[in-house]
């Protein structure tokens, strides 16, 4: 290593690495930035800068404008840490304590995104002192029960019924839904934590934490190249994604700038995110051979590549049938049945963290996925696919499926105005 200071190198060349590298691999997490998500990374206030001048590593420099025509956090990179949040208004407030909430969260995401304190008044709890942006984006979504609780049922799109009953659900309503949905994700520990208190801390007598659920991914810098994250099963899981590139993205994952034919207006620009906490029954799924683990997905878990050859990119062939005549792909390979092709072209954007609570009462490791996608509209993104690997999936007896949540993210706030604002000023 050369004596050079970090700042001088490594933090840009990493940052331009990484962002590249991510959109050249189409990519590690098929998550591009830039040309249409609106989250485009950048270096904070200098190459390496930290807020009191000195240099800082790529990875706390880099910054996720909080601005755009879209809310940061949905086509960002995966990030390292990540905390969900979930809130119900607390008993007697309505539209107009909603509307001071989102306004008073709206400005401390603003500030913390860009690598400031929360607030300008002090009492900052100082667990991200020392530390740059690190990535952090701060996401905000309604539930259904907000528009109820608000007078707002007349805005409520129709989009957030409710998801259908699945027969694999184990859903705990007390960890499911919630009015205010917050989705926090960084690249440093302490960068995530610190906007969750200081989030939790804003809502003050607004709205009470109904659940909260913490996740991670691979830490950026980690592997030689920028790579499609793994998740706790061990499989590269990213790969068939929508990407920014595709012309379809945009119309796939976001609501129409006008609105769109089903509206409404107020979520212009913005996304449906549904979460689900998938348990991973990782005892039972690390007794399978890796060949046999490999037929459940219908890829090979050292590359991602099809069980049909090729590279991680290379696409599945379905109709391919080995020596026996059976598909090479098997019939109820999770890949195979996901598929847009096999959903009448229904996709989404998968976005998740995985997530380690210890172990279970049963004794069984509590880990699994925080499954999080996006789609303009869930009745075209998630709920034909999971319908139809309710059905016959062959990763089912893997997985349990404890929590869901259907949240309605609005578009990016615009420069002087905060998330949702459309919706509750409108
Ligand atoms: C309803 C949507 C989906 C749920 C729920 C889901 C759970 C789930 N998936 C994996 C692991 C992998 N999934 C992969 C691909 C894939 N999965 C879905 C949808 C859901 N997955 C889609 C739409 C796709 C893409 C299909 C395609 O376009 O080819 C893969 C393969 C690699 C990849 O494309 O990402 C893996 C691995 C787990 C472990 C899981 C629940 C815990
Ligand atoms: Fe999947």
């Amino acid at each position: 290593m050369s004596d050079k200071p970090v700042s001088d190198h490594r933090a840009s060349d990493i940052s331009r690495r990484r962002l590249i590298g991510t959109a050249g691999a189409a990519g590690a997490a098929g998550l591009v930035l830039g040309a249409t998500g609106g989250a485009t990374v950048y270096a904070a206030a200098g190459p390496g800068a930290a807020p009191d001048g000195k240099a800082l590593t790529s990875v706390g420099s880099t910054a996720v404008p909080f601005h755009g025509a879209h809310q940061a956090g949905i086509t960002t990179p995966l990030q390292a840490r990540g905390h969900l949040v979930a809130f119900d208004l607390a008993p007697g407030a309505g539209r107009k304590e909603a509307a001071a909430l989102l306004r008073r969260w709206s400005e401390a995401a603003r500030r913390m995104t860009a690598g400031r304190p929360p607030a300008d008044a002090g009492g900052d709890t100082g667990v991200a002192l020392d530390a740059g942006p690190s990535s952090l984006t701060v996401t905000f979504g309604f539930g259904r029960t907000f528009f109820g609780r608000t007078g707002l049922d007349a805005r409520r799109p129709a989009a957030l019924d409710p998801l259908p009953d699945f027969s694999s659900d184990h859903l705990d309503p007390r960890r499911s839904d919630g009015d205010l949905w917050v989705q926090i994700g960084a690249d440093d520990a302490l960068v995530a934590f610190h906007a969750l208190r200081a989030i939790q801390k804003e809502a003050g007598e607004a709205a009470r934490v109904r659940w909260q659920m913490n996740g991670f991914n691979r830490s950026p810098g980690a592997t030689a190249h920028p790579m499609t994250t793994r998740n706790l099963m061990g499989q590269i899981d990213g790969t068939g994604n929508p990407k920014p590139s595709e012309s379809d993205f945009d119309r796939r994952v976001f609501v129409p700038a006008d609105g769109g034919a089903e509206g409404p207006e107020w979520m212009a620009g913005g996304s449906y995110a549904v979460v689900r906490r998938i348990r991973m029954l990782l005892d039972d799924w690390e007794k399978l051979a890796r060949g046999d683990q490999e037929k459940v997905i219908g890829r090979r878990k050292s590359d991602g590549a099809p069980l049909t050859g090729g590279t991680e990119t290379t696409e599945l062939d379905l109709d391919k049938a080995g020596p026996d005549g059976k598909p090479v792909i098997p019939a109820n390979a999770h890949a195979r049945i996901s598929a847009p092709e096999q959903n009448g072209g229904a996709a989404m954007l998968r976005r998740p963290f995985s997530y380690h609570d210890g172990i279970g009462a049963d004794g069984t490791p509590d880990a699994g996925l925080l499954f999080i996608c996006w789609q303009a509209d869930p009745l075209r993104g998630f709920v034909p696919v999971q319908r139809k690997l309710d059905r016959g999936d062959a990763l089912s007896p893997f997985v349990r499926h404890e929590a869901s949540g259907l949240f309605a993210v609005p578009g990016g706030a615009r420069d002087g105005e905060y998330v949702g604002q459309r919706l509750l000023e409108g």
